[in-house]
């Protein structure tokens, strides 16, 4: 994915042995995420004084904001194994099969990506999840016969930038969907404090400010741009991180002052400057800009679009006002009313 690779700021899922160090154990260690976290509580322990296998969950949410890290804290407060996987993985419907019946009772299977499943796949995984049996065909032609396996009593843990995408069927399947959001500043600043502590990084509370308000709302990010900044002080032998310091990396680093890096600002330029503003369809935009349309819509636009930059309505993307000033770029003349009257609904997708 190019956008995931070559942005510093990408939320991708690329994971260095940095990151794993910065990954919170216990629910009580995760920041944010409050309703998440006090409605998992209540069903954890429910699940566990009545010994029973947790219902199944969906994590939704754009890249980086904690899906795979609260699917593994899930496991470790049940008590039990957790087994992983993703959904571009898992090739053949003997695949998963294998995966499942190796399960013992009550053990969660986590599928990553799981709305990339393919659609033989998922087939088994409806009777799985609902009533712990696999369905399987053995042979082929006449002779073929259907047998069925019990499962273990399992938690399937699903994980997905894109609830969209997933399709009705498997998405009714999750008894307990929970979305995870952008987190605050306040949220982020709390996890760049711990982030720092588990590094051993001295940084001022200003410092740890400065790189939390400019982490694009998300905790990769934000322990990303910590360690970045820490061998920018480093190498200038600073040994603390202030503010200044800090502001300092980001900059170099081509981060502005809202957290929006290059790829941001190329994004929403083009917008402005080749499209006049919009409406422009998400296709034209990714030709434009020579990037995959999914990267555009999983990366790029969720955080534009909830801080308000753009829009997304039935005729395409549109810029608003607020991101005009954030380019220092004037806003064109436009007919109101229609994209008022439209800019509610989702948009081309
Ligand atoms: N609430 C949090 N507190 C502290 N650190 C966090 C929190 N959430 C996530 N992180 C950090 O951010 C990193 C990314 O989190 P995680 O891998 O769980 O995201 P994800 O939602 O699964 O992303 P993707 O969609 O790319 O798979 C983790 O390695 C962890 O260090
Ligand atoms: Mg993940």
């Amino acid at each position: 994915m190019a956008v995931g690779t070559r942005r510093l700021v990408a939320p991708d899922s690329h994971e260095d042995d940095a990151e794993l160090s910065l990954r919170p154990l216990s629910l009580a260690d995760f920041t944010g995420q409050a309703a998440a976290r006090a409605n998992l509580k209540v069903f954890i322990e429910a699940a566990k004084a009545r010994r029973e296998a947790l219902d199944h969950v969906l994590f939704w949410g754009p890249p980086g904001l904690g899906k795979t890290t609260l699917a593994q804290i899930v496991a470790r407060e049940l008590g039990v194994n957790f087994r992983s996987t993703s959904g571009p993985v898992i090739a053949k419907a003997g695949d998963l099969a294998a995966q499942l019946t190796a399960l013992e009772e009550r053990d969660v299977l986590f599928i990553d990506e799981i709305h990339r499943l393919n659609p033989a796949v998922e087939e088994i995984l409806y009777p799985a999840m609902e009533d712990f049996q696999l369905d399987l065909i053995i042979g082929e032609g006449p002779g073929a016969r259907s047998v069925k396996i019990d499962l273990a009593k399992f938690t399937l843990i699903g994980a997905t930038t894109r609830a969209g995408l997933l399709t009705t069927p498997l998405r009714d399947r999750f008894g307990i969907p929970i979305r995870l959001d952008y987190y605050t500043a306040e949220e982020l600043e709390r996890i760049v404090r711990r982030g720092a502590k588990v590094l051993s990084i001295t940084m001022s509370g200003d410092g740890a400010n400065e790189i939390a308000r400019r982490a694009r709302g998300t905790p990769r990010i934000a322990g990303r741009l910590l360690r970045r900044v820490r061998d920018f002080a480093a190498v200038d032998g600073d040994p603390e991180i202030t503010r200044a310091v800090a502001d300092k990396a980001l900059r170099l680093l081509d981060v502005d002052g809202i957290g929006l890096d290059q790829m941001d600002r190329r994004y929403l330029t083009t917008i402005a400057l080749s499209f006049g503003g919009g409406p422009v369809g998400i296709e034209t935009i990714a030709a434009a800009l020579s990037e995959p349309r999914d990267a555009i819509e999983d990366i790029i636009e969720p955080y534009l679009i909830q801080q308000g930059f753009l829009q997304r309505t039935p005729r395409g993307r549109i810029l608003t006002g607020h991101a005009f000033r954030h380019l220092g770029l004037a806003e064109p003349p436009r007919e109101k009313t229609q994209f008022q009257l439209f800019s509610e609904s989702d948009g081309d997708d």
